[in-house]
């Protein structure tokens, strides 16, 4: 399985936009070539995590090795790394397609070029891929490929007079692709005859073999039973088992350069074997590791509180778990004044954040209270010592520190021409600055801005979809820290300072803030037996403040006369807000309002 020359072997991905067809296509490259058999064929086989499929996106990627019989009369190996399509995960797009020579771009031709077409066309570009474009969905009645074909010229550059015109679903066009494969990505260098230097594109974690790690081997070859050192973690391993994936494991002698394949070595955690990390032979190793790698960092934290802190432990155990196999995701222990114990995660990105907020809950069956999202700022003291404050509660007080930074990103949003106004004005309102604008077709534009990822992390991408019906789409990227005018708001209930509600606000929108915040506050926190003050203070200074009432007797009393679908309403609301509290001081305070400061547009 082994022998294949250099020659015959091609490394390809598929990059695309969310929803533009990259899985329908790669399973119907694996049912074409009968990588997998039509009773094994489940819909969707690369993309086999449950809470994936069910949010339809590809979070992980995988690999799938090909057998084609090509018309030229030979058999070529075919590897497809398939790349992860969400805007958090760009360096794991970027390490898959540093494993490749070339790449699918498929383009929703009733749809067109998006933000993420752009931006992991512009990665690949980067890598010097050879790429194959595809206008997919061609069945459509509203597919119109020349249009399209005519966007990717003009927003890409790439010629698309060869463009094949398929339809991953009816299965047209897939023979077409699977021929330019061969003649446009090129073969592999054959380095056999180097030192071992494999890339690592992936890894996850089986409880019974340990680590599984996916690579691509660059240099000189690997066998069963070498021994293996990790060029970055400096890590050693015997590989137990070595393998290709058709895309079930299958086990085999040796790998040699240009193939694609995975070991297995009885390795704890992802931790020890990095994507984007080196691999190289024990016993003869490399002057240099191989380009680019680099810690992903996380960018957004929050703290995780149980509702009940008997389940403190339990969530330890879980966010061990999820570590497991998920080396971007940081977690250490956290006490709050008003929370108790609990930890501060990092995420790559929010929709990391959503996905593993999402898992504790539904896999480990935890009820959680989650605060808004942070991002981490950089504050230098009074003396020059520079500390990282990812929690705003942390933030140091004005006289003691000298300046506060925050991350910046540039957003790139793909929209019609006829939201142009709306994007900006939402961008305005985030403290953005505005840097170009440009049509790459006379309805479709490109804004450009650079924004604090404060302002992203809030609602500003249902903002986006909301202010232009689902029509802009935007991709970001981080730039790096500027200094800005911030100060820390604090809010108060019934008193005490609440840790978990304080935020991190630039000094020109702080009293806006703070009074939405407030009036936020009184709607979401329920009416108990005594009145309840609410406070915002920046220092010791009270910006804002409302007062929740007293609970009358009788709640539905405000509900006048038969207004039956009120006063479900209002009990609906009673009930959510029953599942989720916590108790600060006397007062219950539900989940929705650690995240009221999110909100603050609606
Ligand atoms: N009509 C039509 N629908 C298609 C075609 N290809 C894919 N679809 C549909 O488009 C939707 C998205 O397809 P996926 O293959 O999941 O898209 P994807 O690009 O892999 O999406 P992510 O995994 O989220 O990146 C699904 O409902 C598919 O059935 C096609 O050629 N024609």
């Amino acid at each position: 399985m082994t022998d294949v020359p250099a020659s015959r072997i091609r490394n390809f991905s598929i990059v695309a936009h969310i929803d533009h067809g990259k899985s329908t296509l790669a399973d119907q490259l694996l049912r074409v070539t009968q990588t997998v058999s039509e009773r094994d064929m489940k819909a969707q086989y690369l993309d086999n995590m449950d809470l994936e499929r069910e949010r339809g996106i590809t979070i992980k990627l995988q690999a799938a090795r090909m057998n084609y019989n090509a018309k030229d009369g030979n058999t070529y190996v075919l590897n497809l790394i398939d790349t992860p399509g969400h805007v958090d995960f760009s360096y794991e797009v970027s390490r898959s397609l540093v494993a490749c020579e070339g790449a699918l771009l498929v383009v929703d031709a009733s749809q067109g070029v998006e933000a993420q077409t752009l931006a992991n066309i512009y990665l690949a570009l980067e890598q010097d891929l050879e790429i194959v474009p595809v206008l997919n969905k061609i069945d459509l009645p509203g597919a119109e490929p020349d249009r399209v074909k005519a966007e990717v010229e003009e927003a890409i550059g790439l010629d698309c007079s060869d463009a094949v015109l398929a339809s991953a679903k009816m299965g047209i066009g897939i023979d077409e692709i699977l021929e330019k494969i061969v003649a446009i990505v090129p073969p592999p260098a054959d380095n056999t005859d180097r030192p071992l230097r494999a890339l690592i594109f992936d890894s996850y974690y089986d409880a019974y073999r340990g680590v599984i790690v996916y690579f691509r081997v660059v240099d000189g070859k690997v066998r069963k039973g070498d021994r293996v050192r990790l060029m970055a973690s400096k890590k050693e391993y015997d590989i137990d088992e070595l393998g290709v994936l058709s895309p079930t494991q299958v086990p085999v002698d040796e790998l040699h350069a240009g193939e694609v394949g995975y070991f297995a070595a009885s390795i704890k955690s992802v931790e020890d074997a990095r994507v984007g990390d080196t691999i190289a032979l024990a016993s003869n190793i490399p002057d240099e590791p191989l380009p680019g790698y680099a810690e992903a960092k996380p960018m957004v934290f929050c703290g995780l509180f149980p509702t009940d802190s008997e389940d403190f432990e339990n969530l330890r155990e879980a966010l061990d778990k999820l570590k497991l196999n998920d080396a971007a995701l940081s977690f250490e222990p956290e006490t709050s004044s008003a929370m108790g114990f609990g930890f501060r995660c990092g995420f790559l990105g929010l929709l990391h954040m959503e996905i593993v907020q999402e898992r504790l809950e539904r896999e480990y069956d935890l009820d959680l209270i989650i605060t808004a999202p942070s991002v981490v700022y950089r504050v230098t003291l009074v003396g020059g010592e520079v500390i990282e404050v990812d929690n705003p509660s942390q933030l140091p007080a004005p006289q003691k520190r000298e300046q506060v930074e925050e991350p910046y990103i540039r957003v790139d949003v793909i929209a019609p021409e006829t939201y142009v106004g709306a994007v900006m004005e939402l961008c305005q309102s985030r403290r953005g600055d505005f840097k170009d604008m440009r049509y790459f077709t006379p309805t479709r534009t490109t804004i450009i801005y650079e924004l604090p990822l404060a302002e992203v992390v809030t609602d500003f991408f249902d903002q986006l979809k909301s202010r232009t019906r689902g029509y802009a789409s935007m991709e970001y990227q981080f730039i790096g820290y500027r200094v800005n005018e911030l100060v820390r708001l604090d809010v108060m209930v019934n008193g005490d300072p609440v840790d978990s509600l304080a935020t991190i606000v630039h000094r020109d929108k702080a009293y806006g803030v703070g009074k939405i915040l407030v009036e936020k506050l009184k709607e979401l926190i329920p009416r108990q037996q005594f009145k309840i003050p609410v406070q915002a203070a920046i220092g010791s200074r009270i910006i804002a403040s409302q007062q929740i009432p007293a609970l009358r007797k009788d709640v539905l009393a405000k509900c006048y006369g038969g207004d039956i679908s009120r006063k479900k309403k209002l009990l609906q609301k009673q009930a959510k807000g029953k599942k989720r509290m916590k108790a600060i001081g006397t007062v219950d305070v539900p989940q929705e309002a650690f995240m009221a400061v999110l909100r603050l547009d609606q």
